[in-house]
C-alpha cells in the first residue's frame, strides 16, 4: 500500500477552521506529497475526493461526528465506513477503543472493508486495545487516541512508550500518531519502532502553530 515507511500527513479542517473547504486540504496534501510524505490522513468525503484527485498517495479516510449517546466520534457508524469507501479512501480509520461494547459490530465492518480491497487502521489508546485490534484482523494500529480516553496516559508529549510496546509485540505495522510536534519527536517515534508517523496539527493547523509563537512571546514579556 505505502511505497515506504515514513511520514503520513493528516490534512483535516472542520467548519469554523480558517482552512476549511475550498480544496485547501488538497493543497496541503499536495505540499506533503511534494516534500516526501508517504501517505495522507483525511476526514470526510469532500476532502477525500479532492485529495484523491490531487495526489497519488494512499489515503487514510475517516469521518468525525458526534452520535447522540456515544463517545465514539471517529468513523462512528457503518454509514460512515460506506461514505469513506465511496469517496475512494484506501484505508479506513476506525475507533477500536474499549469505550463501548461494539467490537462484534466492528469485526463485520473490518470484513466488509477488506472485501472492498481497502485496509483498516485501528485508532487505539492503550496496548491492550492494540493487541485486540490485531487479533480482530486490522492492517495497521495507530496510537491516535492515547491521551483522549479517560483511562490512557494524559500527556502533552506523544505516547512513545505505547509505540515501543506495540512494535515489540505486534506483527502488523505500527503508526505513531498524536501530539507529534516536531521532526525530532517524529524520529524518536520511528526509532521506538513505528513504521509510520502521522503528523497533523504541527503541519496543517497554522492557527495552532501561530498560537504557540504568540504564547511564547507573551511569556517572554
Ligand atoms: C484525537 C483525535 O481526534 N485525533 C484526530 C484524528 O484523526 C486528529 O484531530 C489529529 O489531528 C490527528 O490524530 C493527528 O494528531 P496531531 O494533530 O496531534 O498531530
Amino acid at each position: 500500500m505505502f511505497k515506504q515507511k515514513g511520514l503520513i500527513v493528516s490534512c483535516q479542517a472542520f467548519e469554523g477552521d480558517p482552512l476549511y473547504g475550498d480544496g485547501v486540504m488538497a493543497k496541503m496534501a499536495k505540499a506533503a506529497e511534494q516534500s516526501g510524505a508517504v501517505g495522507i490522513r483525511a476526514c470526510g468525503a469532500d476532502d477525500i475526493l479532492s485529495i484523491k484527485e490531487t495526489v497519488n498517495l494512499p489515503i487514510i479516510g475517516l469521518t468525525k461526528r458526534n452520535v447522540p449517546g456515544s463517545q465514539i466520534y471517529i468513523t462512528p457508524e457503518l454509514s460512515d465506513v460506506m461514505e469513506i469507501l465511496a469517496a475512494g479512501a484506501h484505508i479506513v480509520a476506525l475507533d477500536m477503543t474499549d469505550r463501548e461494547d461494539r467490537l462484534l459490530q466492528v469485526v463485520k465492518w473490518i470484513d466488509y472493508i477488506h472485501t472492498r480491497n481497502a485496509w483498516v487502521m485501528a485508532d487505539i489508546s492503550t496496548y491492550d486495545e492494540g493487541r485486540k485490534a490485531e487479533q480482530l484482523g486490522v492492517d495497521l494500529i495507530s496510537t491516535t487516541l492515547s491521551g483522549y480516553t479517560p483511562y490512557s496516559p494524559q500527556q502533552v508529549k506523544p505516547d512513545i512508550d505505547l509505540v515501543q510496546r506495540l512494535s515489540e509485540s505486534c506483527a502488523i505495522p505500527i503508526v505513531a500518531e498524536g501530539r507529534i510536534s516536531n521532526p525530532h519527536e517524529a524520529k524518536e517515534a520511528m526509532e521506538a519502532g513505528a513504521d509510520y508517523v502521522v503528523v497533523g496539527s504541527a503541519i496543517t493547523r497554522p492557527q495552532l502553530i501561530v498560537k504557540q509563537f504568540v504564547d511564547q512571546l507573551i511569556t517572554a514579556e
